[in-house]
């Protein structure tokens, strides 16, 4: 057998190849065994029905599993199960304790990664996981010019509302979904790749379409192990979705950098900031640039978009509350010497920041946040320790629904942040835009959300526009649009609909 083994043929390789893999197999799975953690593991009904072993199940989805775990005790320790692993749920209080770890022991991009699986979905930054070019540049570049480019937004929303809505002279069904996603790209658009681009309808496609490519990859590569996937992503067809968008955007962005070299005055953009931001070389190369623009579109136009939707069913859910809005606008408005809204003038919109933080709380686009991978042993103050390899994540949309956090927690009340900001000290901690352990919303620490500031003031202006302009209402017996969870998490209806009617001024 030895002699046959060793015979330098072709087959006899992969016999030897064949006669190692339950050895490999065996090696693995006492390696991984040893990374287990040992907390309770909850199921759904389908997943135990999918594997005989993991028990009986009353749930019907992760997030009723959550519901009951953080009704039992908010402050319980268990796993569930995901597609790419099992994750733990950690409470809120553990937050604090992680949110500013360095990376080499607790890592954000690490857990993306291995959820949306950066080589395949291409939903990775161009330099790996260690490239910190976009949000660098988010935070240092965008942010503080948000008041530079209001102007700029301002003309964006009124022009994409006159596309993406029209008139409405009468009373007409519109289907806020589909608006949004036009209204959030290209506005962001504009920002982001500059006015050359944004208004053109496959840069908005693609840019809309890249994240949804992505998402049909992860089921197709997943089933195979890991060292197969990277000859098998030549013929999952999925794989070339995400390979096309990137292919468009370049020729897309083609003849704009090469008008931004030769340029001495370039827009004040993104795509300007990540040119100047990028290492020698790379800020000019289509495929680096191109891939950015994507990162940065994934990362801001649905979840704008999405945001925006629910504002709208929440808008004309609640429409009697929106004379209130208008008053506090149009108070704003003319505390300003130009009449028009300023960046400074945008955080004096108290009523409208608490109403959108409203609609946020309860409409969290995830039932969990903050997920972090473990890469080292990680101990807690009260002596809880996380083994390295296990993901971890907080409960957000319980954490959004607890009465002792916010009562009445199932009522949407308009102004419920705004009367949390008038108590001593606590004005900013109610902002739209804080995070904290009671509004994980935006994730918290060092990964927080660094676009929360860009898209706090894009929101605030559309849903300006949209009160100064309209009156809004859902139709005669319709209730507010229901909720859809995916796999994900949760989206709005993107067929439910809202009545606009333009306002006769
Ligand atoms: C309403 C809209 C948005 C929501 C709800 C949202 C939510 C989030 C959340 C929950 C995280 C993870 C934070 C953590 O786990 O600590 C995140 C990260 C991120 N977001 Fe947003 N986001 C929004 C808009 C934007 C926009 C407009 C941009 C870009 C301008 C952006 C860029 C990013 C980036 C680059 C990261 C990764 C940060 C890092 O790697 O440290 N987001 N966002």
């Amino acid at each position: 057998m030895l002699e046959t083994l060793l015979s330098p043929n072709a087959s006899n390789i992969f016999t030897l190849f064949a006669s190692l893999i339950p050895i490999i197999l065996f090696l693995f799975s006492r390696f991984y065994r040893q990374k287990e953690f040992d907390v309770p593991k909850y199921v759904t009904t389908a997943q135990a029905l999918l594997k005989p072993g993991a028990g009986h199940s009353k749930f019907d989805s992760l997030d009723d599993i959550m519901k009951e775990n953080y009704r039992m005790d908010k402050n319980h320790v268990y796993k569930v199960e995901h597609p790419h692993k099992d994750v733990v749920i950690i409470p809120a209080k553990y937050v604090d304790e992680l949110k500013n770890l360095p990376d080499d022991q607790v890592n954000f991009l690490e857990d993306i990664n291995e959820r949306f699986l950066g080589d395949y979905t291409k939903m990775l930054a161009p330099g790996g996981i260690e490239d910190e070019t976009l949000t660098h540049t988010i935070k240092n570049n965008l942010t503080p010019n948000l008041g530079n480019i209001m102007e700029d937004m301002q003309e964006e929303i009124a022009f994409a509302f006159e596309k993406s809505i029209g008139e409405c002279k009468e009373w007409t069904a519109m289907y806020p979904m589909t608006a949004c996603m036009q209204i959030s790209a290209q506005v962001s658009g504009r920002i982001f790749a500059g006015p050359e681009l944004n208004r053109n309808p496959a840069y908005i496609k693609t840019c809309l379409n890249f994240g949804v490519e992505g998402y049909k990859v992860i089921p197709a590569i997943r089933p195979y192990p890991k060292f197969l996937r990277p000859i098998a992503k030549y013929w999952v067809k999925e794989c070339q979705g995400p390979l096309r968008s990137i292919a468009t955007i370049k020729e897309l962005i083609r003849p704009v950098i090469e008008k931004r070299i030769k340029e001495r005055e370039k827009p004040h953009d993104m795509m300007t900031w990540i040119m100047e931001n990028s290492p020698p070389g790379k800020g000019e190369d289509l495929n680096w640039q191109a891939m950015y623009q994507l990162q940065i579109a994934t990362a801001a136009m649905h979840t704008t978009s999405n945001t925006m939707t629910h504002i709208f069913f929440d808008l004309a859910a609640n429409s009697d509350f929106i004379p209130e809005l208008r008053e506090e606008l149009a108070r704003v408005e003319s505390e300003e010497p130009s009449g028009q809204l300023t960046k400074t003038s945008l955080s004096k919109l108290k009523k409208m920041d608490s109403f959108i933080l409203e609609s946020q709380r309860m409409n969290p686009f995830s039932s969990t946040g903050f997920s972090r991978k473990i890469i080292k042993p990680t101990l807690f103050s009260d002596g809880l320790l996380l083994p390295s390899g296990i993901t971890v994540t907080t409960p957000v949309s319980q954490i959004s629904m607890d009465p002792s956090i916010y009562p009445f927690p199932s009522t949407f009340d308009p102004l419920r942040f705004f009367k949390l900001r008038q108590k001593p000290g606590e004005v900013n901690k109610w902002q739209y835009v804080t995070t904290s352990k009671e509004h994980l919303n935006w994730g918290m620490g060092v990964h927080a959300c660094p676009g929360r500031f860009f898209a706090g003031n894009e929101i605030k202006m559309v849903i300006g526009h949209l009160v100064r302009e309209f009156d809004v209402r859902l139709g005669e017996r319709e209730n507010r649009p229901a909720n859809v969870w995916t796999e994900g998490g949760m989206v709005p209806d993107g067929e439910g609909r809202v009545w606009l009617r333009r306002r006769g001024r």
